[in-house]
C-alpha cells in the first residue's frame, strides 16, 4: 500500500480492489472526524428505490456520485455456513436471493449461489438481508458494474465478519442504477438469464 490511509482527504477510496480496509476505531487516540472512518459514518449521498421491468427493485443514484465514494453498507442478519445453506436453497426456489457471502477474497469469489449445485465453500458466514437489512439489498448485479465491494474492519479484526462496503468504481451520474458484480459462478444448466443490460452482459446470473 502506497498511502497511509486506505481513504483521501474526501472519504474517497484509494486502496486497491480486494485489500481488506481497517478504519480507526475505538482503540484510536483520533477523534470523530479521523479521515480513516468513513463506513462507520453511515450512508452520506442520496439514493432511490425504484421498481425496473425485468429486475424487480432496483436502487439509482439521486446525485452525483464521485469515484470512490462511499455509498452504502450491506447489512443483514450474520449467519453461518449451515444455516446459511439451508435459507439458500428456498431463496434459490423462487429465484431472488439476499444472501452475501463474506469472503476475503473479493476478487476470486465474493458471492456464490446457494442450493444442491453449490461447490464446496469454506466461507463460514454469511450476510441475510431478506428480513432485515437496508438500502443495499436492493442493488443488482450488473457485469459491467458501477460499484465496488470491499470488506472494512472497525471493531472486530475478525475478516471472516468484516462488514461490506459498496464504493463507486467511477463516476456516477444522478439517476445511474447502481450495481456491483454478485461474481455468481455460472454452473451448467439454464440458469438464470441477467438483465443487466451492459454491452458485456454473460447473459445469466448463474
Ligand atoms: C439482492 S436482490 C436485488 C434486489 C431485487 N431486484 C429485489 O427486487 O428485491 C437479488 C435478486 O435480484 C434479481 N437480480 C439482480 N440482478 C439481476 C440481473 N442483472 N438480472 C436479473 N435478475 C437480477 C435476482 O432475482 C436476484 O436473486
Amino acid at each position: 500500500m502506497l498511502r497511509r490511509f486506505p481513504y483521501d482527504g474526501e472519504g474517497r477510496i484509494v486502496l486497491q480492489e480486494g485489500y481488506l480496509v481497517y478504519e480507526c476505531n475505538t482503540s484510536c487516540m483520533c477523534s470523530e472526524e479521523c479521515p480513516n472512518r468513513v463506513l462507520q459514518r453511515g450512508v452520506n449521498v442520496k439514493l432511490e428505490v425504484f421498481k425496473t421491468r425485468h429486475k424487480g427493485w432496483a436502487v439509482r443514484a439521486a446525485q452525483n456520485i464521485s469515484r470512490g465514494t462511499f455509498v452504502c453498507e450491506y447489512l443483514g442478519e450474520v449467519l453461518n455456513d449451515q444455516e446459511a445453506n439451508r435459507r439458500g436453497e428456498r431463496y434459490d426456489q423462487v429465484g431472488c436471493s439476499y444472501l452475501y457471502d463474506i469472503d476475503v477474497h473479493l476478487n476470486t469469489g465474493g458471492r456464490s449461489r446457494r442450493g444442491p449445485s453449490r461447490v464446496p465453500r469454506i466461507k463460514p458466514f454469511v450476510i441475510d438481508a431478506t428480513k432485515h437489512g437496508n438500502v443495499a439489498r436492493f442493488i443488482n448485479h450488473s457485469c459491467s458494474p458501477n460499484l465496488v465491494n470491499y470488506q472494512v474492519l472497525v471493531e472486530s479484526m475478525d475478516y471472516q465478519l468484516a462488514h461490506i462496503g459498496l464504493f463507486a468504481s467511477r463516476d456516477i451520474l444522478c439517476g445511474e442504477e447502481l450495481s456491483y458484480d454478485y461474481r455468481y459462478k455460472l454452473l451448467p444448466g439454464r440458469g438464470c438469464p441477467c438483465h443487466c443490460g451492459s454491452s458485456g452482459c454473460r447473459g445469466r446470473l448463474y
